[in-house]
């Protein structure tokens, strides 16, 4: 199989593409950035399928500053729906199976207990409404071959994220104020490339098969506050961490209360194991020391 995964300089791409080569595949696997495949440019998206084939796209890529999304309405809006519109047009037509992934974002955060996928979304800033447009195009373009995977509060070992902003900080020895009533599932981009992985390879993607939407995060959740206490923890790093209430926090966009995202639909269907959040967080921070 070809396989194409976008958003190569992001980090769920920069970790698929570990992943990939740690295990040998025998399918090939092509990553684009925007310099091959600029998502907020149709002309761009149609050479690029014009001229390459594949059989299953991974649409890692996104607008994913959420603070910025608010002023960057049509960028936003040209990379998180209208791409993903066209390229689901384009899997359509070429019978390519599309796994595009999507946000805890999409809700309002009102729960009181994990969110399944059926639950109505109702996101309540421009990133969650621009993802949520975005999936709806695909339910309605691709009824058939298209799987959405919605995860939450991803970290890496690359780049900008909650995990290594809280190792700079740290570092910084200033001390950090951070929200304590934001409750998530922070999700190790390293587990949700191996759960990718494991569907582009399972008997389902060689099939005719009805779309699906799924959530994957990790077990168990936590606040911001909580997460940055146990990195800290885990790097035996002595910052003085005071837990806020959000709107002390002062940015002017709203973020669900609680996003926590039920993983048991993937978990029964694929056959995948789950890990703790804690034991995905230490893997992580070992990563970051050994890179
Ligand atoms: N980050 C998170 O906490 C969460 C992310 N998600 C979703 O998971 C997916 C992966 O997220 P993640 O890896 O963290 O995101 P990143 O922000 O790390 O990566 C997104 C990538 O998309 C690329 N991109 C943005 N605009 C364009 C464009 N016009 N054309 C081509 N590429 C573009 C960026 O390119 P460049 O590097 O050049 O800017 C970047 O490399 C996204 O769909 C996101 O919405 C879901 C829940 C949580
Ligand atoms: C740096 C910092 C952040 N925070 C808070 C702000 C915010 O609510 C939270 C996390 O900060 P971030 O900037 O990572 O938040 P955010 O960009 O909202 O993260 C989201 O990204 C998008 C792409 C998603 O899809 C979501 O699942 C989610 O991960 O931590 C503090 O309280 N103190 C701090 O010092």
């Amino acid at each position: 199989m070809r396989i194409l995964v976008t958003g190569k300089n992001g980090q769920l791409g920069k970790s698929i593409n570990k992943v990939v080569n740690q295990t040998k595949q025998k399918h090939k696997f092509f990553f684009t950035g925007r310099q091959e495949l600029d998502l907020s440019d149709n002309d761009s998206i149609d050479s690029y399928f014009n001229n390459n084939s594949f059989d299953v796209i991974v649409n890692c890529a996104a607008y994913t500053q959420v603070d910025k999304a608010e002023e960057d309405l049509d960028l936003t809006k040209k990379v998180n729906y209208y791409a993903v519109k066209q390229l689901a047009t384009i899997a359509r037509k070429k019978q390519i199976k599309l796994i595009h992934l999507s946000t805890d974002y999409v809700f309002d955060g009102t729960s009181k207990r994990p969110y399944i996928e059926t639950d109505i979304p109702n996101p309540i800033n421009v990133y969650g409404k621009s993802k949520l447009s975005g999936e709806q195009a695909i339910k309605e373009i691709m009824p058939v071959n298209a799987i959405i995977i919605r995860v939450s509060w991803l970290y890496s070992e690359y780049d900008n994220n909650f995990v290594n902003t809280m190792l700079r900080i740290g570092k910084e020895g200033k001390g950090v104020k951070v929200i304590s009533d934001q409750i998530g599932s922070p999700t190790y981009t390293v587990d949700v490339a191996k759960v990718l992985l494991h569907i582009i390879l399972s008997k389902k993607i060689k099939m005719n098969f009805n779309s699906e939407i799924y959530h994957y995060s990790v077990k168990g959740s936590c606040s911001w506050y909580d997460f940055a206490k146990s990195i800290f923890e885990y790097k035996k790093i002595s910052c003085k961490t005071v837990p806020i209430k959000e709107k002390e926090w002062g940015s002017k966009v709203q973020r669900p209360k609680y996003s926590v995202l039920d993983h048991h639909k993937i978990q029964r269907q694929f056959k995948i194991a789950v890990p703790f959040w804690l034991d995905s967080l230490h893997a992580c921070l070992d990563a970051i020391e050994n890179e």
